[in-house]
């Protein structure tokens, strides 16, 4: 339930730094309470990568809001947006208040009236709990010591980059996390009703288990 809105669908939403394992417990979450799951950091590195596909600069505001304005998912097929360098190239385009407001409606409408009829949605992010849906049913800010996160990304990209340096990741971590917490629109931030959840010492089983007891928690509350 939207707390303020009354809006009947149930919107989960997960905030939290690169690697925090927000995305890995938004599906699992989705899985299992049937929610449809937006995971809203492929919006920004699609326009990211949409800008260098033509050879733009990604600093380039008017060029990134005009990407933004025509974003289309099938613009996307076969891109590879998970690289490092997309990454770092999406947090350049998030800081653009044109590129927010472009991607604002439809990250808005997924959560009140998900696909497929599902009963509700979950969205994870930076801004999901504070802009998006700040009357969402339930919030989490999903985080992990900077070394942890570093770690689990260098396993994820190694096998498809053996070149990689987790040094290099720990490092980019760090930028990416520093501009998505100082941008002016829409930074970075745990709402004040969002759940804290610290991944560092939890396995994914775990952390899903933490996210269970205070998802069921106000479900029961809200009847
Ligand atoms: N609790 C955990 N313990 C160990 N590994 C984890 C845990 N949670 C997630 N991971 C792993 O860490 C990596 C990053 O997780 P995930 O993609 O969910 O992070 P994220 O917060 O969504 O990242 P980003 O915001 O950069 O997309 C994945 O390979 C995932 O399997
Ligand atoms: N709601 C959001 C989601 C993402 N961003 C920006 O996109 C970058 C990539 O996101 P990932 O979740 O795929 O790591 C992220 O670093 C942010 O700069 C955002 O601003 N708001």
């Amino acid at each position: 339930m939207d707390k303020a809105s009354g809006n009947s669908s149930i919107v989960v939403a997960l905030d939290g730094p690169a690697a925090s394992g927000k995305g890995t417990l938004a599906r699992l979450i989705s899985d299992h309470y049937g929610l449809a799951y937006l995971d809203t950091g492929t919006l920004y590195r699609g326009v990211a990568w949409l800008v260098m596909r033509e050879g733009g600069d990604p600093a380039d505001r008017e060029r990134a809001a005009a990407a933004a304005r025509d974003y289309a998912i099938e613009k996307l097929s076969g891109a590879d947006i998970r690289t490092k360098e997309v990454g770092a190239a999406a947090s350049v385009v998030a800081a653009n208040s044109e590129v927010r407001a472009a991607l604002l409606d439809f990250q808005r409408r997924f959560a009140e009236t998900p696909p497929k009829n599902a009963v509700g949605a979950v969205l994870d992010g930076r801004d999901i709990g504070t802009v998006v849906c700040p009357d969402a049913t339930v919030k989490f800010f999903v985080t992990a010591s900077p070394k942890t996160r570093a770690h689990r990304r260098w396993l994820e990209l190694i096998e498809a980059r053996p070149e990689l340096q987790e040094s290099e990741i720990y490092q980019d971590l760090l930028e990416r996390d520093a501009r998505d917490a100082a941008r002016d629109d829409a930074p970075m931030a745990a709402a004040q009703d969002a759940e804290l959840l610290d991944t560092t010492h939890l396995s994914i089983d775990a952390a899903f288990a933490a996210a269970r007891r205070v998802i069921d928690g106000v479900f029961r509350r809200c009847g």
